[in-house]
């Protein structure tokens, strides 16, 4: 049996909706822990429960490694398969998530994520102070895919330092698998800095962002498999098996795409294929890092800036103590945040005996 590692889990039948609100605390060790809410259709509602375990832990492995004084936390609404939201429905789950997390009383924060935009953020924040994430001209940071993209092209450009000595992206081949809202800003990033495309979407409308751009356009598993320097996932999890793992053709693999790896086995099948992976959880840290900064910590978006710019030196810390100590960068990175939860862990209490 696993053991139970989260701080708190709360699942309430929202009063408003009739429908499952799971908030998850993974750790507030660092600190308040903050962490998205996803909004979308489950076969049933323990797959959601599921998926708020497994993201808030993955929340504090991010928040830690991005050197944010923040723990890991998350929501999941999991609507039955089949529900059509209307919007008297959205605002009545917008506010039945509200009460759950302000029940919380500051313990966690909430933000966008899969299936909720930053004005849902606002409805949130109808009833809640313990929110991020909502649009610009309401107070918050706003669209996260621009910060999570920069915080990308930071790590692309420290993996670039250590594998040619240049961290300059200018003729260096990228492929980008899922052209969303991440994607595709850092598909124009890249672009601008010279490097060579190769774009790869489910969705064949996304084709015109690589004519636009003078990229190549794959099938998805074409651009996953393609002759190029950088592998950035930037769609859906689970896409680095042990079947595409042989079959990949980069040097390296850095996207933002949460839970990569279809196994944690798969961490050393890269190593063995020769393939440096830096963890999702360093890469895609940009939009928590610049939430955080800019309406937890109260900065400017300069700090907010300089805090997604951090991901560069990061990353090139972590490459060089995997070289300095022969392991993988995953293996580092664990490191790294086993020694900051534990350095900021309270210490056990002693143990009293009595008679
Ligand atoms: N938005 C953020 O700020 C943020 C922050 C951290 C991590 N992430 C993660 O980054 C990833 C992308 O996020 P997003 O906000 O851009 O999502 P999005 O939904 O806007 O874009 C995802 C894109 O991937 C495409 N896609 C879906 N399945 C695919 C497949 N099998 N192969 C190729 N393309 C496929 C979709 O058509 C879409 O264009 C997600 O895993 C998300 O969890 C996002």
């Amino acid at each position: 049996m696993s053991t139970f590692e989260h701080e708190q889990v709360l699942i309430r039948t929202g009063r408003r909706s009739g429908l499952p609100v799971i908030v998850a605390v993974h750790s507030s060790t660092l600190g308040r822990a903050v962490g998205g809410c996803r909004l979308r259709h489950y076969d049933d509602w323990r797959d959601g429960l599921t998926d708020a375990l497994r993201l808030s832990a993955g929340m504090t492995a991010k928040c830690a490694a991005a050197g944010l004084d923040n723990g890991g936390g998350k929501t999941v609404v999991a609507m039955p398969g089949g529900l059509a939201l209307t919007p008297a429905l959205r605002r009545d789950v917008l506010h039945d998530v509200a009460d759950t997390v302000a029940f919380l009383n500051g313990r966690y924060a909430t933000g966008p994520d899969v299936g909720t935009t930053p004005d849902d953020m606002t409805v949130i924040g109808e009833r809640t102070g313990h929110v991020l994430g909502r649009p610009v001209d309401q107070g918050g940071s706003g669209d996260s895919s621009v910060p999570t993209a920069a915080g990308t092209l930071a790590a692309l450009r420290a993996v670039g330092g250590h594998l040619y000595g240049t961290p300059d992206l200018k003729g260096r081949r990228v492929a980008v698998v899922g052209v969303g809202s991440v994607g595709e800003k850092l598909a124009r990033m890249l672009a601008a800095e010279g490097a060579v495309l190769v774009l790869g979407d489910i969705d064949p409308a996304k084709r015109a962002l690589s004519t636009e751009l003078g990229a190549a356009w794959e099938e998805p598993e074409q651009a996953l498999t393609a002759d190029v320097d950088l592998l950035v996932p930037a769609a859906l999890g689970g896409v680095l098996t042990e079947r595409i793992v042989p079959r990949l053709r980069c040097a390296a693999v850095a996207g933002p795409a949460n839970n990569q790896l279809a196994t944690p086995a798969v961490a050393d099948l890269l190593h063995d294929h020769g393939v440096i992976w830096v963890p999702d959880y360093i890469v895609g840290a940009g939009g928590v890092a610049y939430a955080v900064t800019v309406e937890l910590r109260r900065g400017t978006a300069e700090d907010g800036l300089a805090r997604v710019q951090a991901i560069e030196n990061t990353v090139t810390d972590l490459l060089t103590t995997a070289r300095t100590t022969g392991t993988t960068l995953a293996e580092a990175a664990s490191e790294l945040i086993e020694l900051r939860l534990r350095s900021a862990a309270p210490a056990p209490a002693k143990e009293s005996r009595s008679g």
